[in-house]
């Protein structure tokens, strides 16, 4: 009976069946197969990267950076990034004018280290772009031939590079204050996400930018001011104006020619520390077509500038620069240059950091009196006491900052019309993200068509999401197998049958 009991239990028990076993083994196995390839195949793939490169040929000087961004995913937001910037040694290009062949040698140095940089696999798909601003335009003005020759000395010095070559420019002011506001968007991922946007002040040496959206101005009133952009499936009506000599050493050539238009042997400028002196060439002084028709006839060859460091008189010179007297549109900022009313935050940089930050005076919460009595307590310091607090700055640029500084508060609360109210609104930028705010990237961002106008098209799940719900719908689908063979489930809590 027991040996029954025991034949009959084991016929019983279906899981012991050879079909069974293999139709749930081939089950698990489909089940492993299914979540391992879609996890697989799904994967992010290992990131390779590709490279640009821009040269930003300024007034005063040439800085070369390097963008990465995944190869994969070009038309991604965001994901280009700064990896290296390099500082050309040397003034700009357009100081080369009389010995073009330097201004290509100059570059070599950053250049090469582009080289190390950048893989050499990917060296021949890396565009090269040299960008040229208001030292080269004012060099243009000036002498057409001689910025022709820099160019072409330039481009030669280029090409001997493998990367691939995109040619060396001029960009107008649209173009340098519509980049620049294009950078500051992108990096702070505004473009995509059809955010709010955020104005963009750039301060140079030959020329000044100021580029921002607002909602009563579409374009019709002046429209060399307008530039449209479709971006990511928004339409932007951007306002942007450069003005060309209103960069910070140029507005110092033009103070130094107010203050020197008869020509005397010595000038008190209330804009530079008591106690400094230096003597200047006139000649110097006026060779630049922002300055050179004023030149004072039968004046010395040199003269004397001494400081005595008074901002409020400072603020005067720096305001006699500024036309405020005729405006044919509903708003100007100055010169007779439209201006629609200010909206927005700001970012404010290049010139604007390096000033503002040398000063302590980049918090914009600090309120707009404080900062002047601020910087009207640096101009009054004692330029022996300048030099002794900063040992390590170059005398050029530290015997400039009380003169910037009063430009710069001046350009923006006479120029632009900030008030003490919106001056928080601005905000004193070097990087965002790890990249420098300037109009390289943007000019990148563009030539390789790298903004979509249009949204791009996203899988509706990210890669997490995707493996969690294919793993939770296998499990379910074991489940469901398991439980479809209940039928053929031995039952071993029933009690044996005993016959
Ligand atoms: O460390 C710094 N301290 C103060 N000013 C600086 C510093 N580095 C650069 N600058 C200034 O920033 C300005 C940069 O202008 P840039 O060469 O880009 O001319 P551009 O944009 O008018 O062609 C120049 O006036 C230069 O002197
Ligand atoms: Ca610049």
């Amino acid at each position: 009976i027991i040996l029954q009991r025991g034949n009959l239990m084991k016929e019983k028990n279906p899981w012991h069946k050879p079909v069974t076993i293999i139709i749930t083994v081939i089950g698990v196995i489909a089940i492993v197969a299914l979540v391992t390839v879609a996890v697989l195949q799904n994967r992010p793939l290992p990131q390779k990267y590709k490279y640009g490169i821009v040269l930003d040929a300024g007034s005063s000087h040439t800085a070369l950076y390097i963008y990465e961004w995944p190869a994969e995913k070009d038309n991604n937001t965001g994901r280009v990034e700064q990896t290296h910037s390099c500082k050309v040694k040397g003034p700009g290009i357009s100081s080369y004018a009389s010995a073009p062949l330097k201004a290509g040698e100059s570059l070599r140095a950053c250049m090469q280290e582009a080289e190390q940089r950048v893989p050499g696999k990917r060296y021949h798909e890396t565009p090269l772009y040299l960008g040229a601003t208001a030292g080269m335009r004012l060099l243009n003005m000036e002498n057409s031939s001689a910025s022709e020759k820099v160019f072409q000395a330039v481009e030669e010095a280029l090409q001997k590079f493998p990367f691939s070559y995109q040619g060396a420019r001029i960009l107008s002011g649209q173009e340098e204050g519509a980049f620049g506001w294009v950078t500051v968007n992108y990096l702070d991922d505004r473009l995509e996400q059809g955010l709010e946007t955020t104005g963009a002040l750039d301060l140079g040496g030959a020329s000044t930018q100021i580029s921002f959206v607002s909602d009563n101005y579409d374009g019709s009133e002046s429209p060399s001011n307008s530039v449209t952009f479709r971006l990511y499936g928004n339409d932007y009506n951007l306002y942007t104006h450069s003005f060309l000599c209103y960069g910070k050493d140029q507005v110092l050539r033009m103070a130094l020619a107010h203050q020197t238009q008869t020509g005397p042997e010595s000038i008190l400028d209330p804009c530079f520390h008591p106690g400094y002196n230096a003597t200047k060439n006139y000649s110097i002084l006026y060779d630049s077509p922002c300055v050179s028709d004023r030149k004072p006839q039968r004046a010395p060859v040199n003269f004397t500038h001494v400081g005595n460091g008074n901002f409020k008189q400072c603020q005067n010179v720096v305001k006699s620069v500024f036309n405020f007297t005729h405006c044919n549109y509903t708003h100007c900022s100055f010169n007779g240059i439209f201006q629609p009313l200010l909206q927005g935050p700001f970012g404010a940089f290049s010139a604007y950091y390096f000033v503002m930050n040398f000063l302590n005076l980049s918090d914009t919460s600090i309120p707009l009196e404080t900062v002047k009595e601020k910087l009207a307590r640096y101009c009054a310091t004692p330029w022996n006491q300048i030099i002794q607090q900063h040992p390590d700055i170059k005398l050029k640029y530290l015997a400039e900052y009380c003169f910037s500084g009063t430009y710069i508060l001046t350009l923006l609360t006479e120029g632009y019309n900030f008030t003490s109210d919106s001056y928080p609104n601005i905000k004193f930028i070097k990087k965002i993200k790890g990249s420098d705010a300037g109009w390289t990237l943007g000019y990148m961002l563009n030539l390789t068509n790298m903004i979509p106008a249009e949204a791009p098209d996203s899988p509706p799940l990210p890669h997490a999401g995707y493996v969690s719900i294919v793993t939770i719908m296998a499990l379910l689908l074991l489940i469901l197998f398991v439980v479809s063979l209940r039928p053929l489930w031995p039952r071993c809590s029933k009690q044996p049958q005993i016959i």
